[in-house]
Parts: structure tokens; sequence; C-alpha cells
């Protein structure tokens, strides 16, 4: 039987905010809205938690009997070595992982995470099988086509090293509307995500690619956005479940 390719992928980072139990409990929310959603199960709607590396083993066996996704914040640049510190994409594997971000702009401002890392970091979750969750976005608000260009500019310096049969998840994530009361205005986030599919489409080693946008995004933006994006990447506006919940309920209204 082939795998229904998804229509949306929907993914929540806890970041660095909840503590080891919040991030179970959270992980139990999301396992019975999962289980118990159609769309999910049929697998239309492709979900997929991001916790911090602790929670990692348990999330995955709370969440691995409803078919959701776990992936890590991080990884290392390089499959093993002496990197004090550092999580290497063959462990996040062998715990359950199947995606890992990478390059998000929280790494890149605050922990000095150059393209040239982003480009090792991609290279490494994609040699052994982890689809990176790919973090793109601009520093500063201005037009959108100055914003495509710098994220098209990232995306190519990140997939430099991509192999053919690459699956990626891009996520639009406009720097200053990360932590923001709210999204980037849907006159904003429609044309770039547009763009950056125009120019990743005729990449041939991209076998999937997945296109959603990241920055204060919460209830509602999926029906302003659907059909320009292939989803949400949701941080604080997510980490009540009730709100991933009314999240899927749009999803489920738009298919
Ligand atoms: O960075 C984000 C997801 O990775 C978005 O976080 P917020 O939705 O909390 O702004």
């Amino acid at each position: 039987m082939t795998k229904t390719r998804p229509v949306f992928t929907i993914g929540v980072s806890t970041k660095m905010y909840f503590s080891y139990e919040k991030t179970l409990g959270y992980a139990r929310a999301v396992a019975g809205l999962a289980s118990s959603n159609p769309l999910v199960a049929g697998g239309l709607v492709e979900l997929f938690v991001i916790p911090g590396y602790p929670a990692i083993p348990a999330v995955v066996e709370i969440l691995a009997p409803s078919g959701v996704r776990v992936g890590a914040q991080d990884v290392s640049t390089d499959d093993s070595g002496a990197l004090t510190g550092e999580v290497s994409a063959p462990m996040l594997g062998e715990i359950g992982c199947t995606l890992v971000e990478v390059g998000h702009a929280e790494r890149r401002r605050l922990f000095g995470e150059t393209e040239e890392v982003v480009q090792r970091k991609t290279a490494a979750a994609l040699r052994n099988g982890l689809t990176p969750v790919l973090c793109v976005g601009e520093a500063a608000r201005g037009s959108a086509a100055v914003a495509a260009d710098e994220v098209i500019r990232q995306l190519r310096s990140a997939l430099a090293d991509a192999p053919a049969g690459s699956s990626v998840i891009v996520a639009y994530e406009p720097q200053w509307a990360i932590g923001a009361p709210e999204p980037a205005p849907a006159e904003h986030i429609i044309p770039v995500c547009t763009a950056v599919r125009e120019a990743l489409e005729s990449d041939r080693r991209l076998a999937d690619l997945r296109v959603i946008y990241g920055g204060s995004a919460g209830p509602g933006l999926l029906t302003v956005l659907a059909g320009a994006v292939d989803g949400l990447f949701l941080g604080r506006f997510a980490h009540d479940p009730a709100a991933l919940g009314s999240i899927l309920d749009e999803a489920a209204a738009l298919l």
C-alpha cells in the first residue's frame, strides 16, 4: 500500500520552556489528540513534537503508537568524536527521532551558529536518515521580495551537500516574528513561501519538500495560509494542547 502524503505538517517545539514532567504531560495530551483524530491516523495530517533532549526517549514511547513524529532541537555536525556536549544524528536515530531542527534562529543568534555549521548539520541529518527541519528566515522586517531572496540564499547554502533522495522540511521563520505577539502578515508569508517552493522545485535531489511557517503561529493561521504553506511550526501558541487541538480542527475543515 502506498503511504498517503500528508496535506499538512504541523510541528511543535517546546524549546526550553517545559520541565521534564511537563513535557511528558504535554506528549500524553498530544497522543490523545492524535489517536482520536482520523486525519492523523490516516496520514493526511503529519504531526511532530520536538522536546528537550532528555525527554526524547520517553516522548517517543508516548507518541510512537499514535504516529506522531519526534525530533530533536539540534544535532551535531559530526557522527562521533571528541565533541563534548554535542549529540550525534546516529544517536538521535537510535532513540527514535525521525527529524531534527537545524539552524533555528535562536541557535544562529544566541549560539553563533554560522551558515557553514548549518550546512554541516543538514548534511549530518540527511546522511543518517533524519529529516532536517531546516529553519531559515530574514533578520529584519522588510519587503517579501528581499526576504525571499535571503531565505533562498540561506537554503541553497544549507543544502549544498544534500544527497539525492533527500526529504526536507523547510521552516520559514522570519526572525522578527519569533517570540512576537503576532505572526508575520499573510501578505508577507505567502509570497516568501511560494518563492521558496519555486526555487527548490527544480532541485532534483529533493525527493520530498515541505514548506511550513513558524514565528508566533497559532490557531487561525493555517486557515489564512492554507494553499500557500504545507503547515505550521509552532512554539508558545501550541504549548496548550487545546490550542493544538483547535489547529487540528482547522486542518480538518480545510481538507
Ligand atoms: O521558533 C518558533 C518555532 O520554532 C516559534 O516560536 P514562537 O511561536 O513561540 O514565536
